[in-house]
């Protein structure tokens, strides 16, 4: 494994069993994420985005295959070895956004920190960190608010405030903008653009090619399989950009 790879995946497989049926949603599937990439992972719906995001992010088990993340086999590692790595070293930004309904929003982002003991700080620094969070996330104003009170724009950026929280190497985000609107799309996008910059890396399934363009290389899932991928040139405009990675997506049969 070369020093700077973060997640290297070696013939991953992930199969459901429902009503004794097989469903194998992914089928040997092969990547690797350098330390400070944005990877955007498209395909059409059902073909494996979540299940791949879920599966290499240890959420959920594999059935077979290699996941090493940092160098370190995920299969390998205990339960607690693991819950230990997803708290200290993965951000998480899922749709369903599991934020606890009984926490403010400012609660509720420190909650991983407050869980971990990666950094050892009273609660009072760790509260401070979160409102500088919220602040560089422009949403500090809803701080007090309960997770009903606020905006989805204003959720998405909390969520991303909460999966900064613990500094982790990379974020695994599931349509992180999938129920915004274009300019909060845009705003949320820009955010992960200034982490990335910061050298998080990012890994997002995305149905927007708008989205997609501004990461630094797509991977394109069919049928559990990545079936292709693309690079994009940051030297182009982001139209460009755009344009490039739509008539690739049309090539591949989007
Ligand atoms: N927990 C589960 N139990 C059983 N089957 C599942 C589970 N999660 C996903 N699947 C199945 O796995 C397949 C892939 O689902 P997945 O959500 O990964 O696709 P996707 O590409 O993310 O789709 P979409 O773009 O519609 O969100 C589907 O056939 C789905 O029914």
């Amino acid at each position: 494994m070369s020093s700077n790879t973060i997640l290297e995946v070696k013939d991953l497989c992930k199969t459901y069993i429902i009503n004794k049926r097989q469903n194998n949603v992914l089928r040997n599937v092969n990547f690797k994420v350098s330390e400070g990439e944005m990877v955007a992972v498209m395909g059409p719906s059902g073909s494996g985005k979540s299940t791949l995001l879920y599966t290499v992010s240890g959420m959920d088990k594999m059935t077979a295959g290699d996941v090493k993340f940092c160098g370190r086999e995920l299969s390998k590692l205990r339960e607690n070895e693991l819950s230990k790595m997803r708290l200290d070293d993965m951000g998480f930004i899922f749709q369903q956004m599991y934020m606890m309904k009984n926490l403010s929003i400012l609660d509720n982002i420190i909650l991983p920190a407050v869980k971990s003991d990666k950094k050892k700080e009273s609660r009072r620094d760790t509260l401070k960190r979160g409102q500088e969070l919220m602040r560089k996330l422009g949403i500090i104003e809803i701080s007090d608010n309960d997770i009903n009170e606020v905006s989805g724009g204003q959720l998405q950026r909390a969520c991303i405030c909460r999966s900064m929280i613990n500094e982790p190497r990379m974020i695994f985000a599931d349509e992180p903008t999938g129920a915004l609107n274009r300019t909060s799309s845009d705003e949320v996008m820009d955010e992960l653009e200034k982490l990335n910059k910061e050298g998080t890396s990012i890994m997002l399934v995305t149905h927007d090619a708008k989205v997609a363009a501004k990461c630094s290389r797509v991977l394109y899932i069919v049928d559990g399989n990545i079936n292709g991928e693309y690079n994009i040139d940051k030297g182009l405009s982001l139209r460009d950009r755009e344009r490039g990675l739509n008539n690739w997506l049309m090539e591949m049969g989007w």
